[in-house]
């Protein structure tokens, strides 16, 4: 029998790949700044705050305040190729393009702004791909980010006649590859340096106390990377918690009180970010700078910040195993 002519086009079948962050501003602007902080701010997978009591102060203070001072801490870490977060995502998907062969198609996508999920996950299915893997560049789980993340893509294929298989990344932060890939590049960046830190701080997002009785792996996920690293590097990784917002109690120590304590203390540091899949405001601003500034107000000297692995060949190998393993069985139906 002969396709009729009003037949869907058939593409032959591809796997796609979608990377996922967290999502950055369009611009170092106070606009554009709130236009990010609304959407990401209003995700009840963030702030479990019933929307009764949450929506008048996220609008009536929150997004009258905060994107004015968020927009200038964004200005000292913007790039010439855009927001840092955005430009190492895109250079993470652009490195790993090719790696399993030109049936599988790799791209990027953030939970909130640009490029949105739901229209990366239509193009690869514009694109021919019947198998998508899913892939929320979040090493430690929490609902905040990983579920979020992954409930859109649900939500997204909910909307579909014609939905392509999924797969989600699970969360990775005891792979060997990755303890591997943190190891190797912390020993770089510790050879790098003019001093021997005393102590090594992994400095991790926070997230709200309660989430962890409510259910969320993320406290033992740190703490699990953090051991596995020390035991790879042989020597003890601190751990603090990062980046604390509104009025609940927050997982601790936070990374601010320790790095008074420790610049209080005369011991030199070295700090990095292991749950960012890529440097961003948090790291580059948050720590880079002002962490730099508490440590040294508070009588330190030494202290360096560790870049995360980003898209340099260590973290893209890295990515390659962990994502490549996830796709067993896959590669085959594309070749
Ligand atoms: C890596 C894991 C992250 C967790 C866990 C997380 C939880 C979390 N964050 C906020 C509030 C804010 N986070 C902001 C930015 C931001 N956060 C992460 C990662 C995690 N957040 C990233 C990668 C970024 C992006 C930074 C960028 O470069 O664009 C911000 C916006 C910036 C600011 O105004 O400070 C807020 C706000 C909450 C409330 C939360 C858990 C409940
Ligand atoms: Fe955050
Ligand atoms: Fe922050």
């Amino acid at each position: 029998m002969t396709r009729p002519a009003d037949h869907p086009r058939v593409a032959p079948p591809r796997v796609g790949v979608l990377l996922v962050n967290l999502g950055t501003p369009d611009a170092p602007e106070p606009g554009a700044v709130r236009r990010y902080l609304a959407e990401f701010l209003s995700d009840r997978r963030v702030v479990e705050i019933p929307p009764l009591l949450w929506k008048p102060i996220l609008h009536g203070v929150i997004l009258r305040t905060r994107p004015r001072k968020s927009a200038h801490a964004y200005s000292q870490v913007w790039t010439e190729q855009g927001s840092p977060l955005a430009a190492i995502t895109r250079a993470q998907a652009e490195a790993l393009a090719g790696s399993w062969g030109d049936r599988v198609i790799v791209d990027h996508a953030m939970r909130y702004g640009r490029p949105a999920i739901a229209d990366r996950i239509a193009a690869l299915v514009e694109a021919g791909c019947d198998r998508i893997l899913f892939a929320p560049l979040y090493p430690q789980y929490c609902a905040a980010t990983t579920a979020t993340a992954n409930d859109i893509a649900f939500a997204t294929l909910a909307g579909m006649r014609r939905q392509p298989a999924l797969r989600t990344l699970p969360p990775y932060h005891d792979d060997p590859a990755y303890i591997a890939a943190l190891a190797a590049s912390v020993r770089e960046g510790l050879a790098r340096l003019e001093f021997a830190p005393d102590v090594l701080l992994a400095s991790f997002h926070g997230m709200p106390e309660r989430t962890l009785a409510l259910g969320d792996p993320y406290h033992c996920h740190c703490l699990k990377t953090a051991r596995l690293l020390g035991e790879a590097l042989g020597r003890p990784v601190e751990v603090a918690f990062q980046s604390r917002f509104g009025r609940a109690k927050w997982l601790e120590p936070a990374t601010e009180t320790v790095l008074a304590r420790l610049g209080g203390e005369g011991r030199g540091v070295a700090i990095f970010s292991p749950g960012f899949a890529a440097d961003c405001l948090e790291t580059l601003e948050e720590i880079e700078i002002r962490g730099r500034e508490t440590f040294r107000a508070a009588g330190g000297r030494d202290f360096a910040y560790l870049p995360c692995l980003n898209a340099g060949e260590t973290g893209i190998e890295m990515l390659r195993t962990i994502i490549g393993r996830e796709l067993t069985g896959w590669l085959e139906a594309a070749a």
